[in-house]
């Protein structure tokens, strides 16, 4: 969402972030680009630099949190038309995909799960059994799901949360090889447990922040790369498989995210 109207308009923060918007490089390049959010270049740095999507390889990718929809959009555009592509979030989702299916509704409740679940059956994309055991077919999950921010130390706790779940939800789906990216707040020492996972269920474990992530925000990726067929035993929490620069991270504080959730909900119309 580039230009939003902006019926708030008027509190500080609300027009500073207009502001910020309004000068920003990466929302001019999405604009120009026909992306519905900068986070779009979020995603095309991670892909860049980790190997993520494939035109030939990527048959089925699931985005939590997909809305607008740039992330969906740089999917599309780099894994070909005729990748499976399930979308999840809370919103509705602004970009026009094509053969793209999303479910409206909260990735944590029972309800939207069983929803996700039966349109993956229906996609054919629930684990396999093989003869070797269960096997996930799904290439690539993402998570740039972020709850509402309240500032407190309190958001980095409810996005860790989220992301375990999201994890725990995606390790048996994904196929051996797969990678699983998720947005995290603040140092690795906020997500231990996520972490312990990650390096745990992965060849790698990566965090990063692409340019297009804002420099005062305490956002980076989480970047889990080539599922392993089986767990790494033995690995203490504290183990680290390319991990990023811990001071590096620890001096960002918080920040805006990019056209938040609770703006886009006060104001569902687009205006380009
Ligand atoms: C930063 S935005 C995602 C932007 C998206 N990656 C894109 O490029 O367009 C984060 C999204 O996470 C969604 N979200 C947060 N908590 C969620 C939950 N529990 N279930 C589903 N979606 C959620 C919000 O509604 C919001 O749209």
């Amino acid at each position: 969402m580039l230009r939003p109207s902006c019926p708030w308009a008027g509190s500080n923060s609300s027009s500073q972030w207009m502001q910020k918007q309004a000068l920003d490089h990466f929302v001019l390049e999405a604009r120009r680009k026909g992306y519905v959010a900068r986070s779009a270049f979020k995603l095309s740095y991670l892909d860049d630099r980790f190997h993520l999507l494939d035109k030939t390889r990527t048959k089925a990718v699931i985005d939590l949190g997909c809305s607008p929809g740039g992330w969906c959009q740089v999917v599309r555009e780099r894994a070909g038309d005729s990748c499976l592509l399930v979308g999840v979030d809370l919103l509705p989702v602004k970009a026009t995909i094509n053969n793209a299916v999303f479910l409206q509704g909260d990735f944590t409740s029972a309800a939207l799960q069983g929803r996700l679940h039966a349109q993956l059956d229906e996609l054919q994309l629930l684990p396999r059994r093989r003869l070797a055991g269960v096997e996930g077919v799904v290439d690539l999950i993402t998570s740039d799901m972020c709850p509402n921010r309240t500032g407190g130390s309190e958001d980095r706790q409810r996005i860790a949360e989220l992301n375990l779940r999201a994890l725990q939800f995606s390790l048996p789906l994904l196929r051996e090889g797969g990678h699983f990216v998720c947005k995290v707040l603040g140092s690795r020492a906020s997500y231990p447990d996520l972490w312990h996972a990650a390096t745990r269920h992965f060849l790698t474990a990566q965090a990063c922040k692409p340019p297009a992530s804002r420099a005062q925000s305490d956002e980076f990726f989480l970047v889990a790369h080539s599922r392993l067929a089986a767990p790494r035993k033995g690995l203490s929490p504290s183990a680290s498989v390319g991990l990023g620069s811990a001071q590096q991270q620890s001096q960002h504080t918080y920040g805006l995210d990019d056209w938040p959730g609770f703006a886009r909900r006060r104001s569902p119309k687009r205006r380009h």
